[in-house]
């Protein structure tokens, strides 16, 4: 870690936080870890990587998805993969490992796993295209809101090809639309959530709980009726775009596949219109 990572950041060697695997009172330790990581105000960014069978951390397979800094048993395969670093030599690869749990690295705020390696490709299908799964425990980042996986071409090769093509094309529509994959600072977010908060409980707010929905006929709540509001009349979509398209609208380059389909969205509206004539 201090070869490859922590000599290369900006940091003051204090916050420098390692789970010590020697530690007299293992258990003792992982507390602690916990509560330091708590007391700190949680994990702002989670940067990990996965084992050929999926495990994020050392969260081996079968772990509890509710699983927090612990003692674990490690794989024969985590062995294995862990032997270059003991000299290929297994018989000195430590048989348990201490490792946050897998619900300490979804409380991070932002999570970010890098993949290479077409070993690690079954583990990218299991848990990109499967469905959370506690064998395969980097799945249950599909539970997270600000997770991204980072995988070079070889990780990609069990995956579905049109898994490959969705991932490419939006991530092509957001770049082309102005959107990175950064995320907002905590304050930032804060701001944000405290101003549209503010705005909801302003008495001027002119929607106040209760307005504006549908309760069935004699069921109602006492001062709720049911009322047809401006939002609830159907209208097209297209009436709201300016005849230019939108402004500003880049043009996205998309692959021949793609650049069929979207002109296609794009047109429904005059489908619509002329099967209603
Ligand atoms: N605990 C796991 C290791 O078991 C795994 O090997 C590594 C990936 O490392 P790499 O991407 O170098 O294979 O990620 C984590 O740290």
């Amino acid at each position: 870690m201090y070869n490859h990572f922590f000599s290369h950041v900006d940091v003051d060697p204090a916050n420098i936080n390692i789970l010590d695997g020697n530690a007299e009172d293992l258990e003792g330790e992982c507390i602690a870890y916990e509560e330091k990581i708590k007391r700190a105000g949680g994990i702002e960014l989670f940067l990990g990587g996965i084992g050929p069978d999926g495990h994020i951390a050392f969260n081996e397979p079968g772990s509890s998805l509710r699983s927090r800094t612990r003692v674990k048993t490690l794989a024969y395969e985590t062995i294995l993969a862990n032997s270059r670093f003991f000299g290929n030599d297994l018989s000195k690869v430590p048989k348990m490992a201490l490792t946050v749990g897998v619900q300490t690295v979804l409380d991070a705020r932002e999570v970010v796993i890098i993949i290479t390696g077409p070993h690690k490709a079954l583990a990218v299908q299991k848990c990109l295209e499967g469905g959370v799964n506690h064998m395969w425990t980097l799945s249950a980042l599909q539970l997270h809101p600000y997770a991204l996986i980072v995988v070079d071409e070889d990780a990609t090769l069990e995956l579905q090809v049109k898994t490959v093509k969705y991932f490419k094309s939006i991530e092509l529509v957001a770049s082309s639309q102005g959107f990175g994959q950064g995320l907002e600072s905590g304050e930032a977010v804060g701001r944000k959530r405290d101003s549209v908060l503010e705005r909801l409980d302003s008495p001027s707010s002119p929607r106040k709980m209760g307005e504006g929905f549908l309760a069935a006929p004699g069921e109602g709540r006492p001062g709720v009726k049911r009322a047809v509001t401006p939002e609830l009349v159907p209208d097209s979509m297209h009436e709201r775009l300016p005849e230019d398209g939108v402004e500003g609208e880049k043009k996205v380059e998309l692959g021949a596949m793609q650049a069929k389909e979207v002109p296609s969205l794009l047109a429904m509206h005059e489908r619509v219109d002329s099967a209603q004539a």
